[in-house]
Formats: C-alpha cells, structure tokens, sequence
C-alpha cells in the first residue's frame, strides 16, 4: 500500500486590528476588532470554511499604549480563553489554539478552563504555552521583575507536567451513573496526582472530566534554545518565526527541531512545524502589489528604523529623501550580502525594480516578524509548495494582513489554488484538533488497562 500524501497544516491567525499595523486605517477595514465579537466570529467561520486545521489565538497580559502606532494590536487584549470559548460555540469543524502564558498563571485553573473548552468544542482545543517577552507584565502581577529564561523555563516545564497529569486524572469511564445503584463515580477511576515538584504542589483530581482528546494537545512558541527543547519535549505543534531566516535558513531551523525529537523518545513525524507567513493575496499579481504598497504607505516610521536600514544595507541611507529611489542615493555595488537581500526582497515586494529608500524601509520593517508573501493566488501556492515540499515547514500560520478581507481573499483564492495541487484537503477527515494533527487518542496515564497504554506527553 502507498503512503498516504503527506498533507500541509494550515492555521489562521488574526490581529484583530490587522497583521499590518495600517491596516485598520483602510476603508472597509474595522477598529474595534479587539472587542467585537462578530469580527473573530467571521474569521474563524471563513477558516473554517477553508478547512484551516486551527484558528490561533495569540495573548499578551499588557496593554501598550505606547505601541500604538507600530503594533495596535498591542493595545488592547482581551482574555484569549475567554475568546476561545467563544469561538467553540460558533464553529462545528476548526480546531481552536488559544496562548497561555504560563509564568502569570496557574495549572489547575487552566487545566481546568481547557477542559472546559474541550468539552464545549467537541475535542478541538490546544494550547499555545508562552513563557513572556513582556517585562511590564511583571508589575501587573505583584512581582518587581519578570523573571528570566531559565527560570521562566523550568516553571513552565513543570506546569505542562502538571495539566498533563490533571488532564489524566479521570479515567475516561469514570463516570459510571448507575441509576439502578445510585452510583455516579467509580472511586477507583478518579485519581490524587500528588504532585510535589520544585514550584508547584497539586493534590489533585481535576473537577472536570477527562477532556474529550484525552491529551489536549500542546503548542508552544518561542525564539530561545529552552524554548526549542520545550518543545522537543512536549509540543505536538511549534509555531515559528523561522520564515524570516529565508528558504536555507527555515530548513536548517526545521532540521534542528526535528533532531532534537529522538532525545525525548519521539520521532520526526511527533512534532509539526508551522512557520508564520503574511500573505498579501489578491487576484493579480499587480493587484496585490498594488494592495501591498498602500498598506506600506500607512507604516509609521522613526529615524531609528532609518539608522537600522542604514546598518543592514551597509550604506547610508539615514539623510535620504524618502522618495528617492534606492538605487539614485545608495551606490549598490556597495551594498552587504544582507542589503543586497534586503533590497532584492523589497522589488520583489512591491513588484517592481525601481524602489524608493522609504518602500525599502518599510519591507524591511515588515519583514522581521514573519516572511511576506505578496502575489496571485498561483505565486502564493508556489512559496508554500516550495517550502512545504523542500523541508522548511509542515504547513503555515497564515496572517492576513487586513481583516476581514485578508481572510476572505486567502480562502476564496488560495485554498482552492492547494487543493487543485493536492497539498490541501477538501474536507476534515475528523473531527478533534489531535485528529487534524494525525494523533491517537492517548489512554490515561492511570488506566488499568495495560495492553497499548500509550504514553502521556506526545501521546504516540
Ligand atoms: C512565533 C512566535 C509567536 C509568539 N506568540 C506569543 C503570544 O501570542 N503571546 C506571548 O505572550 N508571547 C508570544 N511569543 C513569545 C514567546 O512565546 C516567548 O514567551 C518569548 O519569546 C520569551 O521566550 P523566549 O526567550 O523563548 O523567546 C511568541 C514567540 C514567537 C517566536
């Protein structure tokens, strides 16, 4: 029998007030985002409706006014399981990732209000686990300073073990509602976990039920080596910002996660990975490039952008006009490796040779965070292909630069573009979050049941 063709995972994520921080300035674009429901409502149904394995909920516990023109998304957060629960109830399909942040939070209450979220979306649920970039975070929490990578590290690395035996904590039968007896629990099918570790004491069992995926299925993000290794341990998904290391250095950063799976007995296939892309998609390519430049024309930018450019190029560019073409102010045989890249990127970008030094500016602002991808529904399908099929990623957390129409123009012109190639499939196969994962359903770590007790962690 022929192997199955292996099958590009696909994630959607929103800022609510658009990926590109001009966004909610376009006409048609809304800025209420963080708190109108109907907004995230109508993009988790369009992923949805585009067969997305997941829609992602990222979280941050601060509010950054003064982020507000480079990243007014940052502003104003509203609580992401929160969002999550909503979103279970609107959506039959869609697997839903929502962050917790595990240094300012506790594992009983979120082992429970996953559970929770389980339960109410039918076994659809994941969980992003984050340790924290934000320091201001600390002072919202009682605590002078926010902790650092190690330490945030070895708490978050005891807190998964902790959900993971709460998770387990009751059998799947161990509700047996005898009516006739009067029974409602077996005793014996309900466990203390008894955990005693170096930060946290839980006692145990969960007051929820096992979660209908037995093992909610683990996510985590992270730029650090503690973070990877996290992952190699635990992380059935790892989202990256690996797309902005270019084609080479994406593969070279997916062959290092996926070595590192063997350590923890698991094996390649245990763990998907999921480069972000910001995907600038409209029915021509000149339309997008068009799409493309007007949202770039609204980026605010300081002169310390200026000087950074200034550096990458390896020219001067920080006194230029910012409508003089790069090539007329900037010698370009003098140019760095990076600023030979930075410059072939930016006419890439906007589709044509002649860029001006505030256009080069700004796609190389932009493209720090995630790769940008600009172009036809054919020129988008083929970066993902080439990325897909040449070792850099098992599929894609796609953000739309605009919302709602970014949404809409991905699925209605680039999901049928993968499924015409056979990358993307028509419909869901199942119907929980591991199933769309290609996980088994793992046994609880206390069930009696020996016979194909599969481990707790990876559940394979
Ligand atoms: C691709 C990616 C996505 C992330 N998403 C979030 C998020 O939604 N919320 C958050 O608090 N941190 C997020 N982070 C931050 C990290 O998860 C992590 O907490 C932070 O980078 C500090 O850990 P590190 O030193 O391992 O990077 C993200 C990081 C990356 C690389």
């Amino acid at each position: 029998m022929s192997e199955p063709a292996r099958r590009m995972h696909l994630g959607l994520t929103i800022w609510p007030t658009g990926f590109h921080p001009g966004a909610w300035r376009l006409p048609g674009s809304r800025n209420d985002g963080n708190s109108n429901p109907r907004l995230l409502q109508h993009a988790a149904r369009t992923a949805e409706r585009g067969r997305f394995d997941f829609f992602f909920i990222g979280d941050r516990l601060v509010g950054l006014t003064a982020s507000q023109f480079a990243a007014p998304n940052e502003v104003l957060r509203p609580e992401a399981l929160t969002l999550a629960a909503n979103i279970a109830g609107i959506t039959e399909h869609i697997g839903l990732i929502t962050t917790v942040n595990t240094t300012y939070s506790d594992p009983y209450n979120v082992a429970r209000a996953a559970a929770t979220i389980d339960h109410l979306s039918g076994g659809r649920v994941g969980l992003n686990i984050v340790t924290g970039k934000n320091v201001e975070a600390a002072r919202n929490f009682g605590r002078d300073q926010h902790w650092d990578n190690e330490h945030r590290y070895d708490w978050a690395t005891e807190y998964i073990q902790v959900l993971q035996l709460l998770w387990d904590s009751w059998e799947d039968d161990a509700r047996v509602a005898d009516t006739v007896t009067g029974q409602f629990v077996d005793p014996d099918r309900v466990h203390h976990i008894d955990f005693e570790g170096k930060f946290f004491s839980v006692r145990g069992p969960l007051n929820v039920e096992r979660p209908v995926q037995g093992q909610i299925p683990i996510i985590n993000a992270g730029a650090s080596e503690r973070s990877r290794e996290l992952g190699a341990q635990y992380s059935d998904l790892r989202f990256t910002n690996s797309s902005t290391l270019g084609l080479d250095g994406a593969r070279e950063y997916y062959a290092d996660l996926k070595n590192r799976l063997p350590h923890y007995g698991r094996s390649a296939s245990d763990q998907l990975v999921v480069p972000g892309m910001a995907v600038y998609v409209e029915e021509s390519q000149r339309a997008a490039h068009e799409a493309y430049t007007t949202l770039q024309r609204l980026l605010e930018t300081s002169p310390v952008h200026r000087a950074r450019l200034s550096e990458a190029l390896g020219v001067a560019v920080t006194d230029a006009a910012p409508d003089a073409p790069l090539a007329e102010v900037a010698d370009l045989a003098q140019l760095s490796d990076d600023g030979r890249r930075i410059a072939d990127s930016a006419r890439e970008l906007y589709g044509r040779e002649r860029v001006t030094v505030a256009e080069v500016n700004a796609s190389f602002i932009r493209g720090g965070m995630f790769k940008e991808v600009v172009g036809s529904p054919s020129r988008v399908a083929d970066v993902l292909e080439e990325w897909f099929s040449t070792g850099a990623a098992d599929g894609f957390m796609i953000f739309p630069p605009t919302v709602p129409h970014g949404v809409e123009a991905f699925v209605d012109l680039v999901v049928p573009e993968l499924q015409r190639r056979g990358l993307h499939h028509r419909e869901y196969a199942g119907t929980t979050l591991r199933e769309h994962f290609g996980l088994p359903r793992p046994l609880s770590r206390f069930a009696t049941t020996p016979v194909g007790a599969a481990a707790v962690g990876s559940g394979r």
